[in-house]
């Protein structure tokens, strides 16, 4: 199969490189030019522009999006959309929200696939799992594609109709958050508490058989052995969250209570600045207890 691949960063080269090394041929466009000079390196055929992109796919094309969720979907669909057709697949592999990909679905003329895809760059060897929604035959047409870039047949699956690969890929992320949060404060309790413990023994000890094994208690391990037990420099504070948000907007929408999700959710947008409540309240502890005001 030939496979335009369009955004060729952390996740895009994984897509490249699996799909090159199951035999497979692809075109590779990313709007850096370095970008498609590393994709070409690893046995893919560069374009240097969508339209040359789409002319060298020709007839039935494939292409797998890997940019950015938001604007670039939509800037990269409007410029490929002249030359798609009802036979033409277009598979979005980012995180975009669902409803945006049921819109997009609707809009094109191409079959329109949202793949929400889970394994992070650490996902290069061993493949991602993938959660796919839109049309079957669509689908069906790309499992060999799907095949290469999962960790294999078992490694992905259509969850339903347009949107639901997305929707799946917004509640694994909410799970992420929430399993994370758990993991963190347990460790919290661990280090401030009363033993002086070797914290990379103890994920260490849990990952050989205990009940909350997983992989990102392997990577706590890791965080553990390379940044030390009290974690260094590392600041306490957590970037990204708009998958999260969208999580819990959507089970506002649903009336499904995610208290463990949404408090993650919150104690990353309160890792982010000076809390201008919780400055208050630090000046109220004085004004009702004279406690002692702590300032920066
Ligand atoms: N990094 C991760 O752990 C995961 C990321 N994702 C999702 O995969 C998508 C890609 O993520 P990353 O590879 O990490 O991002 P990245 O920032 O490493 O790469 C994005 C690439 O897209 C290119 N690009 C941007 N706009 C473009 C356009 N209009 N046309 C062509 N190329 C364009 C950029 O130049 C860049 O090379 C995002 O939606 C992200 O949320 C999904 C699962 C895991
Ligand atoms: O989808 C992912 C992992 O599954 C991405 O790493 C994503 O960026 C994580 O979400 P956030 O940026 O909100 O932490």
């Amino acid at each position: 199969m030939e496979l335009g691949v369009i955004g060729l960063g952390r996740m895009g080269q994984i897509v490249v490189d699996r799909v090159c090394s199951a035999g497979h041929d692809v075109v590779a466009f990313d709007v850096d030019e370095a970008a498609v000079e590393r994709a070409e390196a690893t046995g893919a055929s560069g374009a240097d522009s969508l339209a040359a992109m789409t002319d060298q796919l020709g007839a039935e094309k494939r292409i797998w999006l890997m940019v950015p969720a938001g604007d670039p979907v939509d800037a990269a669909l409007d410029e490929l959309e002249p030359s798609l057709d009802t036979h033409d697949i277009v598979v979005d592999g980012g995180n975009s929200h669902f409803e945006d990909s049921v819109r997009r679905a609707d809009g094109t003329e191409a079959a329109y696939l949202d793949c929400g895809t889970s394994g992070g760059p650490a996902g290069a060897e061993l493949g991602f799992s993938l959660m796919v929604g839109g049309p079957a035959w669509a689908y069906e047409e790309l499992e060999p594609v799907f095949d290469a870039v999962a960790t294999g047949p078992q490694g992905h699956d259509r969850m339903g109709e347009s949107g639901a690969g997305h929707y799946v890929k917004m509640v694994h992320n909410g799970v992420e958050y929430a399993l994370m949060q758990a993991y963190g404060e347990g460790f919290e309790l661990l280090q401030e508490g009363r033993y002086d413990l070797d914290l990379e023994s103890v994920a260490k000890t849990w990952n050989n058989g205990a009940v909350i094994r997983s992989w990102l208690l392997e990577l706590c391990e890791e965080a553990f052995r390379e940044e030390g037990g009290d974690l260094g420099d590392v600041a306490d504070h957590v970037a990204g969250g708009s998958t999260g948000t969208w999580t819990v907007q959507e089970a506002l929408e649903q009336g499904v209570p995610l208290p463990l999700i949404y408090q993650s959710l919150a104690e990353r947008f309160a890792s982010r600045n000076d809390r201008f409540s919780r400055r208050l309240v630090n000046r109220l502890r004085y004004g009702f207890g004279r406690h002692e005001v702590r300032r920066t």
